[in-house]
């Protein structure tokens, strides 16, 4: 199947994005298909090549320090941290930072309606998620049932993008970032040339966890040809909102739930506190080839991936009858296939003593034990996960510097296990209470 993911790069609808349901929201990456999908991801993944990765570095580096300032009070005073709320705060930054080049003073707002409308996304109504799930579209828009999220939550994404775009438009700098791609690449009826001048002029291709490409290019049957690369003005707000939202809590989660195993598990801290003292320069930084060769801090990531996977499940649509393997089943074209990534990566099977936290897992000289495939945080082929890299780079480089400084401790107010959110596509948590005990710098 995932030498023939052509075939299946076909999404199943999302409930919660359903397409066609929403006259924006239809149209993000994760929720559309076939040629739109194609023409899209490759002006967006562009936005993610390790060129880019590099010049973004420093502006993830620079957002650190407010974190580290918001941590502050917590060290000195002894007091419990909420973790998930403050990591939400150092990824909504950095989101805004590299891919809209703008500031958005999570922290200091204390109140910070960028958080206010992320977090409105993640906590539908489940009557209306419900009936998003089971209504057919033509029945969602006759009920005017856009989205399960409340129009105000995603019109201040959109309103967001659509104000920094004019302000782009007025002026003439260069950002390098996802939002520049994106209106390079911007077809609008009557524009001159209309459309494609940023696509992916030297870039690399991503190549996804399993070491499968993807950014879409390279997603066509062999009688298909790539469309012309643009993006329409709606699928830019769709896109940013999706940043703005699902990349914010993925990331804010990940750090969370890595920080909760650690405190759980003193003897990972210190080894890990280990590897990042022995990692520093001669400023105390990490530098970005070096981040890449902390082959503990990796583990204790995959490991965390693992151990708490995001999106507990992946499903795809076949676009033609696939015969698979000599197994004797046919999937029909049309026929959806899910992949249970939860299930796969709790499978003792593939995971000896699956419910404990065991970086070792993902070290080197363990790697030949590991089954391909049976690695998926991020899915895998085609509609793999664009923002790998950076969500990576980002998470590590975090963790790095948040270990380096603090050692995580169980509190009397910490929840063993950790609370998380009620959703049936995600395994997310809804607060994760720390003590931060600060180290000798
Ligand atoms: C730890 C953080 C993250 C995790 C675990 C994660 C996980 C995933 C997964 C499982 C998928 C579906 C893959 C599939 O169906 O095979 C996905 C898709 C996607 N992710 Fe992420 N993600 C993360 C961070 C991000 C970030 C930071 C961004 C962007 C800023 C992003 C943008 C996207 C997009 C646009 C897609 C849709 C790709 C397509 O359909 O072509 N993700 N992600």
């Amino acid at each position: 199947m995932v030498k023939d993911s052509h075939i299946f790069s076909f999404k199943v609808t999302d409930p919660i994005l359903k397409a066609g349901a929403h006259p924006i929201l239809g149209k993000t990456l994760v929720a559309s298909n076939g040629q739109e999908w194609r023409r899209a991801r490759s002006v967006i993944s562009p936005t993610f090549s390790s060129s880019r990765m590099k010049s973004m570095y420093a502006k993830v580096r620079d957002c650190l320090n407010e974190l580290f300032e918001s941590m502050e009070p917590y060290g000195k005073n002894g007091t419990p941290a909420e973790l998930k709320t403050i990591y939400g705060n150092l990824t909504m930054d950095v989101i805004a930072t590299c891919a809209f080049g703008t500031k958005v003073n999570s922290y200091r707002n204390g109140n910070s309606p960028f958080i206010h409308n992320a977090n409105m996304v993640f906590n539908p109504n489940p009557i209306r998620l419900l009936m998003q799930m089971m209504l057919p579209t033509g029945l969602l828009k006759a009920m005017r049932l856009k989205h399960v999220i409340p129009e105000s939550a995603n019109e201040f994404f959109f309103e967001m993008t659509r104000t920094i775009m004019r302000e782009r438009k007025r002026q003439d700098m260069k950002y390098n970032d996802f939002l520049e791609l994106a209106m390079n690449s911007e077809y609008n009826e009557g524009k001159d040339g209309g459309y494609g001048s940023a696509n992916s002029s030297g870039d690399d291709e991503a190549k996804d966890v399993n070491g499968n490409v993807n950014t879409g290019k390279s997603a066509y049957g062999k009688t298909e040809t790539a469309p012309d690369p643009y993006i329409t003005n709606e699928e830019i707000l769709a896109n940013a909102w999706d940043f703005f939202t699902t990349g914010y809590e993925s990331m804010a989660t990940t750090l969370s739930f890595a920080s909760y195993e650690l405190s759980r598990k003193p003897e990972i801290q210190e080894r890990l506190h280990d590897e990042v003292r022995a990692s520093l320069d001669a400023n105390g930084e990490i530098e970005y080839d070096q981040l890449g060769k902390m082959n503990y801090l990796d583990a204790v990531v995959s490991e965390t991936l693992r151990l708490h996977t995001i999106s507990i499940r992946l499903g795809r649509m076949a676009s033609q009858d696939y015969k698979l393997g000599d197994t004797g089943i046919v999937v029909e074209k049309g026929q959806t296939v899910e992949i249970p990534v939860y299930a796969v990566h709790h499978s003792e099977e593939f995971y000896p003593n699956a419910p404990a936290f065991e970086p070792e897992r993902f070290m080197p000289e363990n790697s030949h034990k590991l089954i391909p495939y049976t690695f998926l945080p991020f899915g895998t082929g085609h509609r793999s996960c664009v923002g790998t890299r950076f969500a990576l780079m980002v998470v590590k480089l975090a963790l790095a510097h948040v270990v380096q400084r603090y050692r995580f401790v169980i509190t009397d107010k910490t929840d063993i296990p950790v609370l998380l959110k009620s959703s049936v596509l995600n395994h997310t948590p809804e607060r994760v209470i720390l003590g931060l005990e600060p180290r000798a710098l």
